[in-house]
């Protein structure tokens, strides 16, 4: 039996702009049946991807004015590291100052405060972080701009630039200039991502859909409600999914260690050099060879392959409860712990899974998320 390439869709004018491509408008015009046939187009590119994690990182730091997350990225798009601006270790939150004023200078954050920058790169989950790709909300200040290039980081992508004529930008840009680390202003795609927890989807919204941020919120005080870690992981999961060309269903999974570092991420795909165009994304051939399944790559599996390190005693997000395949890869791999979010469905391949982590005693647990919804809102950013 030979492989059957998918028919073109009716319209002609899909290009793939898979660098960051959206084309909902031209997506609509083909058929459900179209649709299912051939890749998704509508993916999101990697530098939205990066940025969209910078931002969600964001929403871990707990200074009350201004959140700003950064990821590292190495050139195989896996995420090295990752920080949000807080203060250092064992500096407790409640105890240093979070007030941007103060008679008293050594009262203020900005002595304490370390940079989102300058802890993605601490954060690192390799030894060597030489030649990758810094993803961060705002252009890098001249303290951080060291700590990247003495890091051998050789790229910056930031977004916001509201320090720009601040003399700590023009000493970073002018060291930037002589060290030849490349630097470039994210122009974002998208006004706001919706991430939904209920759906396990990663969604385009307008930003009038955003509940109001509490105005009245006290800014000498550390924030309260910074997102949790497990939202924030299982957000990681969401966004991921949406990476997936399956045109049916999108599915997210990251590994991550005992330092809360993400050190793998994955989507279902096809495998390496397998195309996207010319392998099956169907599931209702009647030959086997032409759907999907014998091919297709699940997100854990990827997670767990694409770990740039080992990932003995991690816990494994994922949108959806592992199967036995991807299960029997969590156990050979040393992976402690299950979370997942949609509901457990009782199928021959979810039984046998579980049945092979209750013998193994690895824990799984459903994610219950503090909130229904996350949303990764681009517009705030001062660029
Ligand atoms: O490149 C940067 C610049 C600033 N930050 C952090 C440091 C502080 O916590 C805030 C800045 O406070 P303002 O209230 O805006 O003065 O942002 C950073 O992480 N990276």
């Amino acid at each position: 039996m030979s492989l059957v390439t998918p028919s073109p869709p009716a319209t002609t004018n899909i290009s793939d702009r898979s660098a960051d491509g959206c084309l909902a408008e031209e997506i609509s015009t083909l058929t459900v049946e179209d649709r299912n046939l051939t890749k998704r187009t509508d993916y999101i590119g990697w530098d939205s991807y990066f940025m969209a994690i910078s931002c969600l990182v964001s929403k871990r730091s707990k200074d009350p004015a201004t959140q700003v997350g950064a990821c590292i990225v190495n050139r195989k798009n896996r995420i090295v590291g990752q920080g949000y601006n807080g203060m250092p270790r064992g500096c407790s939150d409640d105890e240093f100052p979070w007030d941007k004023t103060s008679s008293n200078p050594t009262e203020t954050k900005y002595f304490y405060v370390c940079h989102a920058e300058m802890n993605a790169v601490f954060n690192k989950n390799c030894a060597d972080i030489s030649n990758c790709v810094l993803y961060s909300l705002l252009f890098p200040c001249n303290q951080c701009a060291k700590t990247i290039i003495q890091s051998g980081i050789s790229e910056v992508v930031y977004m916001g630039d509201k320090n720009m004529n601040k003399p700590e930008a023009t000493a970073s840009k002018r060291m930037f200039e002589a060290s030849g680390v490349t630097v470039r202003q994210f122009r974002p795609l998208y006004d706001v991502l919706k991430i939904n927890f209920k759906s396990g989807k990663c969604e385009e919204c307008l930003p009038n859909t955003i509940p109001p941020e509490d105005m009245n919120r006290d800014l000498s005080k550390k924030r309260e409600h910074c997102l949790p870690w497990d939202d924030y992981f299982m957000a990681i999961s969401i966004l991921v999914a949406k990476r997936s060309k399956c045109p049916t269903l999108q599915r997210g999974a990251c590994i991550v260690n005992q330092e809360k570092c993400i050190i793998g991420q994955g989507y279902n795909g096809m495998p390496h050099g397998c195309s996207d165009d010319e392998f099956p994304w169907r599931s209702d051939s009647d030959s086997e060879l032409d759907n999907k399944y014998l091919y297709e790559c699940h997100a854990v599996l990827n997670a767990i392959l694409n770990a740039g390190v080992n990932v003995k005693g991690c816990v494994v997000y994922s949108t959806t409860f592992p199967c036995n395949e991807c299960t029997k890869a969590i156990i050979q791999s040393g992976i402690r712990k299950v979370v997942y979010l949609q509901t457990l469905e009782m199928e021959p391949r979810s039984c046998a899974a579980l049945r092979m982590l209750n013998a193994v005693g690895i824990t799984y647990r459903q994610h219950i998320p503090v909130q229904d919804e996350l949303f990764v809102d681009f517009t705030l950013i001062d660029a």
